[in-house]
Parts: C-alpha cells; structure tokens; sequence
C-alpha cells in the first residue's frame, strides 16, 4: 500500500525516501539494508509515533536522523536544513535542536557522574557558563519532577523511573526543538509508564518540544501521539492522525497491530470486532 504525504504546512522533521544499508563484515558480503524508501512527517510542537514489530526499522530510522546510523538514500530535512550528511561539527550545532533519550535508563547515563554532573554537560558543551548553568539544572529537576538534592546524588541512588526523568532533564537542558524518544518507557513498570508519558506530555504544552517517538506497544504511541507511523519490514505501511490509523486502519498489518493489542473500553471492544471482521473479509478477498 503506498502511503502519499503531503509536508506538514509547519514541518520540522521530513523524512523523504530514506535507504539505511549498514556495510557487509567482509569484501564479499554485501551490505544489509534496513530502511527502504521510508517517508515521514512531523510539525512542530507535534509527536510522531513510530510503531511496529521487533526488528522493522523504527531505531534505525531515528538513529539515521540523530546520525548514527548510515544514510545511503534519501534525505532528512530538519528545521529547513538537509541533514542527511551532516559532519561532526554540524552535529555538535545540531545537538541544541535535536535531543535523544534512550531506553534503558540504567546504561544512559554515566554512573560515575552525579546527576548535577550529567546535567551540566551539555550546558559546558555549548559553553554555558557555571552559574548560568547552576541555575539551569535546578531548573531542570523541578521541571521533571526530582527535588533539588538529586543534584548531588548518582544514578544508582534512584529508581528507573526517576532515571529516565534524569535523561529527560537532560534532553531538555539546551531547549531542543525535536527529542527522538527510543522506547522510554518500555523498561519501566505500567505506573511508572503512565508517569514518564504524563510529564512528557506537559513538557510538550510547555515548551512546545516535538516528539519522534519510537515503541513496540500501540496502546502507548495512541496515547501520546498525534500522528502515527506504522512500520514492517523497513518501510512506513501506513501514517496519519492518531484517532485515523488507530480507529479506520487501512493496511492489514495495522489491523493486525490494533488485534494484538490489550483493550479494556467497551466502545474499543466493539471497533475490535469490527476489525477482526474487515481482517477476515480481506484475508478471503485475497
Ligand atoms: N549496526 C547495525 N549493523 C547491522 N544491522 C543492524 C544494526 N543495527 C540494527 N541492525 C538490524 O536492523 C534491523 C532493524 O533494527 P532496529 O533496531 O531498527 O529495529 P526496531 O524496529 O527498532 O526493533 P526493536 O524494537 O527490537 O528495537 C534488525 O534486523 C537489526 O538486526
């Protein structure tokens, strides 16, 4: 199914046919391509929700925009400017407007470092200076939601929760304009969950920050996502507004997604029989 996108009238991310071959190990064997053609959108102040099976491509694609996966097709368009190719020093300019945060809390950040430490870092990056930068990180906890002694504290101190509102803290400390948010939540417990996409969701009201946000689970990108983008086998399936991919699916696999997906709402329940249905008419029309 070919899936035509239209810019966002306010773009700040655009994906255009974008191809990730990773290199062969030796001269005879030939690269591995994981990304074919993938096309994809996001507008400011909006969050894009990457979804699809284990092994589709959704990490590639936001390694290849944070430049840490080879680009060898297509473009990557951010704030107006083609970053497909961007040098190290671009990236270094970059990393004021375009934030990561990965999964796993436990090996992100530095275990040596104080939170304080982890921080500053990249405030002193950009050459912030220490008092500014003191006033900024103390700013940043409460932002998050840790008290003013974390400061002082290290990682281990704290929960997985309370880590990954660190790592958050320190995305947001040089105020991007896009984060490529990698699974955050996966490694978290259900509550724990609902908190982290809660504070992400008042810090997107608050600064107007953008999110690509990468998860296995539909149930999550829904809840969190303006848009979303279906992915399988190293290509976009389908994407569109959150309420018309989850609700009017119109790729098979998308269908398949939403049925494997737990749900608890009576009204949710009925358009699940409804798909089960549309699945099964499509499969004997096949
Ligand atoms: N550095 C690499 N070199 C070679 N192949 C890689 C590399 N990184 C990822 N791959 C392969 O690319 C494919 C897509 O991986 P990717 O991590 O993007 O998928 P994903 O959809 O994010 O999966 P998951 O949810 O399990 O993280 C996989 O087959 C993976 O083995």
């Amino acid at each position: 199914m070919e899936t035509t996108l239209e810019p966002a009238a306010e773009s700040l991310l655009s994906v255009r046919d974008l191809t990730v071959t990773y290199p062969g190990r030796g001269f005879r064997s030939p690269g591995f391509t994981v990304l074919h053609g993938v096309d994809a959108e996001l507008g400011g102040g909006r969050t894009l929700g990457l979804v699809g099976e284990s092994g589709s491509g959704k990490s590639t694609l936001g390694r290849a925009i944070l430049g840490l996966a080879p680009v060898s097709g297509g473009t990557i368009t951010f704030d107006g400017r083609d970053i497909s190719h961007a040098t190290r020093a671009d990236r270094r300019r970059l990393s004021r407007d375009l934030q990561v945060v990965f999964q796993d809390p436990y090996s992100s950040l530095n275990p040596a470092l104080t939170v304080g430490d982890i921080l500053a870092e990249p405030l002193s990056v950009q050459g912030i200076g220490v008092r500014q930068a003191q006033g900024r990180i103390a700013e940043l906890l409460d932002h998050v939601g840790l008290p003013a002694d974390a400061v002082d504290r290290l990682p281990r101190e704290f929960s997985g929760g309370q880590r990954q509102r660190v790592a958050i803290a320190r995305a947001l400390a040089l105020r991007p304009k896009l984060i490529v948010c990698d699974e955050p939540v996966s490694a978290l417990d259900l509550s724990t969950q609902a908190r982290v996409l809660d504070l992400l969701l008042n810090i997107q009201q608050e600064t107007g920050v953008s999110y690509l946000f990468v998860s296995h689970d539909l149930d999550v990108v829904r809840h969190i996502s303006h848009d979303i983008a279906v992915m399988t086998g190293g290509r976009i399936v389908e994407h569109g507004p959150a309420r018309q991919v989850t609700g009017d699916p119109q790729h098979p696999y998308t269908r398949r997604l939403l049925m494997a997906s737990p749900v608890i709402d009576p009204d949710q329940q009925a358009a699940r029989r409804e798909e089960r249905r549309r699945a099964r008419d499509d499969e004997r029309a096949a």
